[in-house]
């Protein structure tokens, strides 16, 4: 089984996403793009080193002049300058041109900081990503945000940069262990909650089909998200606009995520910021306190966290105004304006932003 969404920019053909079951038709990609007398650097991290590299070398060998790999520790702690430093040493030392290309084979801080090598280096060479987590299948892989997190602060250093294509092989997903595997929820019930009420509740209703990780299921689920990702991104690729509404849940998601110090996964933070907005959607009459309750219980049922203890609400707020939503000192918060749609509000005050906060701190 084998299926194929294109993302288009101005109407012209700029990628495939490849939903696969194995890593047997990568070469098609690396066909698409003759490296046959090109150098690629697969960079991934040290968990999927041990999973999936070998296989994926051992296909792309064929198709390249030659084949490195760059290996970097596991974790958003290694998403820095410093990781992409030693990557830089290493194309450099092993004669990288621009013509040349970087495979990002791991989660969405593999896709992330690969991504941001790839724009960066040389002032930008193509790369592929090979999403293996769901978060990066459903979300990083795609739409070109690329970069890392500096001083903690989120993707606080990035660039713009089209992976040539995105190809998954989903079989991938059962080695995720079940935090890391449920994670990944929390952009997926995003998107139902900003975009389509429907897949929202196909979601909930396909949930035991989902938890013992039906790949038929999964396939439909990463489907749908994508082609979710694909009309915001078509529509504005550098969020100049719409795109913002992909960061419902991340401001207070991102400013929890930097408190833990990394300790809790990005979709876990995304859920719990989620809990914030919604609170605040439900302050503002955009939804009913049932409306909030069923989301609070869909998230909990997904196994994701829907609060967080040991942060003081003060410094969550005090990073929240040091994302990049920032717009003339005025925070663009993304709320629901009610299940299925979302909005971007540039009146949340301090005060209902801490108010929303507390909801989550316990
Ligand atoms: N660029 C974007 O549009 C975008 C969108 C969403 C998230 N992100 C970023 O993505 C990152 C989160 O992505 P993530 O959750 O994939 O994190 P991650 O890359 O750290 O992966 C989570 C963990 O799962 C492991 N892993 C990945 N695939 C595996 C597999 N198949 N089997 C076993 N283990 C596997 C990784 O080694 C890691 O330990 C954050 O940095 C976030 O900011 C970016
Ligand atoms: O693709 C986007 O746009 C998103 O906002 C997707 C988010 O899930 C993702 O976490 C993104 O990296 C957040 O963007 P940022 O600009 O707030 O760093
Ligand atoms: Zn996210």
């Amino acid at each position: 089984m084998s299926t194929n969404i294109t993302v288009k920019y101005n109407e012209s053909p700029v990628y495939d996403i490849v939903l696969e079951q194995d890593y047997n038709t990568i070469y098609r990609e690396l066909n698409k793009l003759n490296t046959k007398n090109k150098k690629i650097c697969i960079v991934t991290d040290s968990n999927l080193s041990k999973l999936y590299l070998n296989e994926v070398m051992e296909i792309v060998k064929d198709y390249a002049r030659e084949v490195e790999t760059f290996t970097f520790p596991a974790g958003e702690e290694s998403k820095n300058l410093d990781t992409v430093y030693l990557l830089y040493e290493r194309l450099i030392r092993s004669g990288f041109d621009r013509k040349d290309l970087l495979i990002a084979l791991g989660g969405g801080v593999v896709g992330d900081l690969t991504g941001y090598g790839a724009a960066t280096y040389l002032r930008g060479i193509n790369f592929i990503q090979m999403p293996t987590s769901l978060l990066a299948m459903v979300d990083s892989s795609i739409g070109g945000k690329t970069g890392v997190d500096f001083l903690k602060f989120k993707n606080m250093v990035g660039a713009f940069h089209q992976p040539k294509s995105v190809y998954m092989n989903l079989k991938t997903l059962l080695s995720l262990n079940d935090e890391q595997y449920f994670s990944g929820f929390g952009e997926i019930i995003k998107h139902g909650l900003i975009k389509d009420a429907d897949y929202y509740q196909w979601l909930k209703d396909n949930s035991k089909a989902i938890e013992r990780r039906d790949l038929a299921v999964l396939n439909e689920v990463i489907y749908r998200s994508c082609q979710i990702k694909r009309e915001v991104v078509e529509k504005d690729p550098k969020e100049l606009g719409e795109r913002a509404l992909l960061n419902y849940g991340h401001t207070i998601g991102h400013a929890v995520e930097k408190h833990m110090e990394f300790k809790l996964l990005h979709g876990e933070c995304v859920a719990i910021g989620m809990v914030a907005a919604s609170y605040l959607s439900y302050k503002r009459n955009n939804i009913t306190q049932n409306q909030l309750q069923d989301i609070v219980e869909v998230i909990k049922s997904f196994r994701l966290p829907v609060s967080v203890s040991g942060i003081a609400a003060e410094d969550v707020l005090k990073a929240t105004l040091n994302d990049k939503k920032m717009e003339s000192g005025r925070i663009k918060f993304i709320l629901l304006s009610e299940v299925g749609n979302a909005c971007i509000d540039t009146t949340v005050t301090e005060t209902e932003m801490l108010e929303a906060i507390d909801f989550i701190i316990k």
